[in-house]
This record gives C-alpha cells, structure tokens and sequence, in this order.
C-alpha cells in the first residue's frame, strides 16, 4: 500500500467549522470598547471544560518546527475539553483534523493557519499535536485540567503524508 499524500487547505472558517472555531480578527464580531479605544472580537470560541471539579486553563506551547514531508502516523481528541492554539510568535501552523468514523478518525484534512489565525478544537474533535513551522514558536494554548482521562490517541496502519506544508 502507497500512502496518501493529504492536500493543505487554506484555514477558513467555514472549512473548519465541523472541527471547531477560527480564531481570528473577524469584523462581524468586533465591537468597539474602552472609549473607542480598542476593538473586541467577541466570543470567538467557548472553552468546554466537563467533568466534575474540572477546570479551564491557560498556557503555552513552545513547539518545535515539524519537519517535511511529514508522517501523520496518529491522531487524538480530548473527549472531555475543547483545546485551542493562538500564535504568540506570529508564526504559521498546520491543523490536521478528522471527523469520526465509528470511534476512529476518518481521512486527515490538512489546513494551513496564518500567524494571525488560531483554532479552538471543540470537546472530542481528533486532532494531530500542535505542528509547529520553520522555528522554534509560541502558541497561547487554552483547554482543560481535572481528574478522569481526557487524552485518547489513535495510531493509524499507513500513515498519511504531508509533502509540503503550504497550501
Ligand atoms: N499533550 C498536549 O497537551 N498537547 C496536545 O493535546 C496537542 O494537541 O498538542
Ligand atoms: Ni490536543
């Protein structure tokens, strides 16, 4: 069996909506405060935090860059918390997604963010680990903390490749 070389997709919000939220300078949602001093873009995204005594945190990744082509060997979700990764450093990452399919993911999608956009993965989304490029970035990254697994990984047989991480 040959691998599958996955395309990369420009990040939009609309291609990402059934993994999750954009998080980025929307216009529609931006609304003036602070004496019209700073612009808010409001609600991009909404933390999920379940279980009991579980709580929202923040922090930051500091990752090393990916090196290409790429072997996208596993997958994994956070079937109790949302996670979500905005470029501190201002630098580009790929998002690597999958729907479901009977409890595994299905065909990665490969999506290319700026280094001014983010992503929120919503609650139980398969996602691969944060693909950081070029140097050494970091990423604010808001999810979850508290008692009970919320880490559930996937290994695949072939694993798919990323020749080149530009759209
Ligand atoms: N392990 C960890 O906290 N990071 C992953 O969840 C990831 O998506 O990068
Ligand atoms: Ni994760």
């Amino acid at each position: 069996m040959t691998p599958i070389t996955l395309p990369v997709h420009p990040l939009t919000a609309s291609a990402f909506a059934p993994f999750g939220d954009v998080i980025e300078a929307n216009p529609a949602s931006m609304r003036l405060i602070n004496g019209g001093t700073t612009e808010r873009y409001h609600a991009l995204a909404r933390a999920e935090a379940a279980g009991e005594d579980a709580r929202v945190i923040i922090n930051i990744f500091r990752g090393a860059p990916r090196r290409f082509p790429y072997a996208v060997d596993m997958m994994e979700r956070h079937p109790l918390g949302s996670q979500s990764f905005s470029p501190l450093s201002g630098r580009p990452f790929l998002v690597v997604v999958a729907e479901d399919e009977g409890g595994r993911p299905g065909i990665p999608r490969v999506f290319y963010a700026r280094g001014d956009q983010g992503v929120n993965y919503r609650r139980n989304v398969w996602h691969h680990p944060l693909m950081t490029l070029g140097e050494t970035a970091d990423f604010l990254v808001v999810d979850r903390e508290g008692p009970d697994n919320n880490l559930e990984e996937f290994f695949f047989d072939l694993p798919y490749i990323i020749a080149e991480p530009s759209p």
